[in-house]
């Protein structure tokens, strides 16, 4: 990658000051390849010297625990402490220490907090700057700095900002990037400031966005428009308070918006799996309605909206989802129309262009029960046997219910326990089957799959993986109408369904007919009861 625009993460160091998140030396080991994956051109590690994970983290990378094939890592640390000299520093011995290639210092750059948080003079804070990087270019590093409160400042005091960057410049630093520490700038404020720094000429500018007026996108996406050739981002936005700029919406307008060429060639597509894989280790669930990424950026629910992207996608959609990793994807619900329901099932295998009159009826049929609190936007199983009972005239059906009964005992000793009986037909043969379970439902759905597995070995592969309930609103208490909806798994994919019923054992049943139902019906050879 050449040196003309920095894509410069702060996941593991900013983005590690959010709320909730601790990684291991190791969870960051895994995060710094993942952000290599995704093309990054410097990955900030962390602070060594801070606390011990991060110096672990920057001894393991430098004994060769981290190959990055795109990145640069990067040391982070601040400016040495008033009164004393670089080269005596602790935090800045640590920094050199850490043997990258790359060091970040943060620096004040605002006279309120050079006077009032660093307690010291403006001269002395200049000398901070101006001898902590020149120690450590001398020392061989390459050094960024980050210019602390730099808008804050420039209402404070324009000229002091000017004169820590050109002490940092005139000291050997590489890039001044203008702060927005406490992310109260919008984006008209931050691109003038910006522009005016830029048009000084001499230094290269980069830019950090916090997202406190959730602008920090917007902003650095402005930063760059009016000069800035280096933005700090964070991976899903993870950072302090409100969190930082989002790197893969910051990179992705910069390539597909904006013609900038900030990537090596194939990593936008890596996009959505990092972003997911980086959840996942930080613990933190996914945003859906993530921009660009998440699994509702290119979700479409609206039937007018499904209409128009029958006739061509690029109707409702602002880009192609597969250039970031990302597919499209249709919801039906209450708001669909005939063309939702046409695409939906299209997504899911079955052609309706030959049944105009069976795609009118599933509208009506998902308006009618969505009206009663069922829903299948996420319960795609379900859709598919309601739309191929319409097509065929018939659902799939593997048994037929004679009853069921579910037994709660609560014993003298506190133990609860649940027992279930099904009695069902397939073909001529009655099954009665009972099984416990560590609830009612859980005991149902044993007694169910025990009683037929004999006839659909299959079923033995199909796993219940998760169960959601919700309480309907509209009638009080107990009296509610229940949700549910049911994850089944077999080694190949998962697969939802849904059941709705006053009575939350037959809104559990019903789902779960329906998933074992869809289960069955992909298997071929099943026998039909
Ligand atoms: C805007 C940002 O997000 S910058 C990144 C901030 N990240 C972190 O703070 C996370 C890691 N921090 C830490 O582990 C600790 O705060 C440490 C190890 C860095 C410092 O801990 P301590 O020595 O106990 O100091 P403490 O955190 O109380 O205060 C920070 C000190 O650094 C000074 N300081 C703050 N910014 C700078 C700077 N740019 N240059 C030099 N000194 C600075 C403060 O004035 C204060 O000095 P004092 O100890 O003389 O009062
Ligand atoms: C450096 C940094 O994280 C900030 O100013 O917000």
């Amino acid at each position: 990658m050449d040196d003309s625009f920095h894509v410069f993460d702060t996941t593991l160091r900013d983005g590690a000051q959010r709320e909730g998140i601790t990684y291991s030396a190791n969870d960051k080991l895994t995060v710094a390849r993942l952000l290599d994956e995704v093309g990054v051109g410097f990955i900030e590690g962390g602070w060594p010297g801070a606390m011990p994970k991060d110096t672990e983290f920057f001894a393991r990378a430098a004994k060769g625990e981290l190959v990055l094939k795109h990145a640069k890592l990067v040391a982070f640390g601040a400016t040495r402490k008033a009164g004393s000299k670089a080269s005596d520093d602790r935090q800045v011995l640590a920094l050199r220490d850490a043997q990258t290639e790359v060091v970040t210092l943060v620096a004040k750059s605002d006279v309120w907090h050079v006077e009032r948080a660093l307690r010291t003079t403006l001269e002395e804070n200049l000398a901070m700057v101006s001898d902590t990087v020149s120690f450590l270019v001398s020392e061989g590093r390459r050094v960024f700095l980050d210019c602390e409160h730099f808008f804050d400042g420039y209402q404070h005091d324009r000229d002091y900002g000017l004169r820590v960057l050109q002490a940092a410049f005139d000291a050997g630093a590489d890039v001044g990037v203008l702060c927005d520490t406490n992310g109260g700038m919008l984006p008209m404020g931050l691109s003038q400031v910006v522009r005016e720094v830029a048009e000084r000429g001499g230094f290269r500018i980069g830019i950090h966005c916090q997202d406190d007026t959730a602008c920090a996108v917007a902003n650095t996406l402005a930063a760059v428009d009016a000069g800035a050739t280096h933005v700090q981002c964070t991976a899903n936005g993870y950072g302090e308070r409100a969190g930082n700029a989002d790197l893969f919406p910051v990179v992705a307008g910069l390539v597909t918006k904006m013609g900038r060429s900030v990537l090596p060639d194939g990593c936008l597509t890596e996009m959505v799996r990092v972003s997911h894989a980086i959840a996942e280790i930080a613990n933190i669930a996914p945003d859906t309605h993530q921009a660009y990424v998440g699994s509702s950026a290119f979700a479409h629910k609206a039937g007018l909206h499904a209409s128009a992207i029958k006739v061509s996608p690029e109707l409702y959609n602002h880009m192609e989802p597969a250039t970031v990793g990302n597919d499209m994807r249709i919801l039906v619900t209450e708001m669909a129309g005939r063309a939702s329901v046409e695409l939906k099932s299209r997504e899911l295998g079955v052609d309706l262009a030959g049944h105009p009159e069976a795609a009118g009826r599933v509208v009506e049929k998902v308006k009618d029960l969505e009206a009663e609190g069922w829903s299948f936007e996420a319960a795609d199983a379900s859709f598919e046997l309601l739309v191929r009972s319409e097509v065929d005239g018939r659902k799939p059906s593997y048994f037929t219910l004679e009853s069921y009964r579910v037994l709660i005992e609560h014993r003298d000793d506190g133990r609860v326990s649940c027992e279930a009986t099904v009695k069902l037909l397939v073909g001529n043969e009655r099954i009665i089957s009972t099984a416990e379970g560590n609830g009612p439902i859980n005991a149902l759905d044993q007694a169910l799959r025990e009683g037929l597995v004999g006839r659909y070995p299959s079923l033995a592969g199909m796993d219940l993986s998760d169960y959601k309930v919700r309480i309907l609103e509209g009638r009080p208490g107990t009296d509610a109408v229940t949700r549910v909806l049911l994850e089944t798994t077999d080694a190949e994919r998962d697969w939802t369904t849904v059941g709705v019923h006053g009575n939350i054992v037959e809104a559990s049943w019903r789902a779960m007919v329906d998933a074992l139902t869809y289960g069955l019906s992909r298997y071929r050879g099943a026998t039909k009861g």
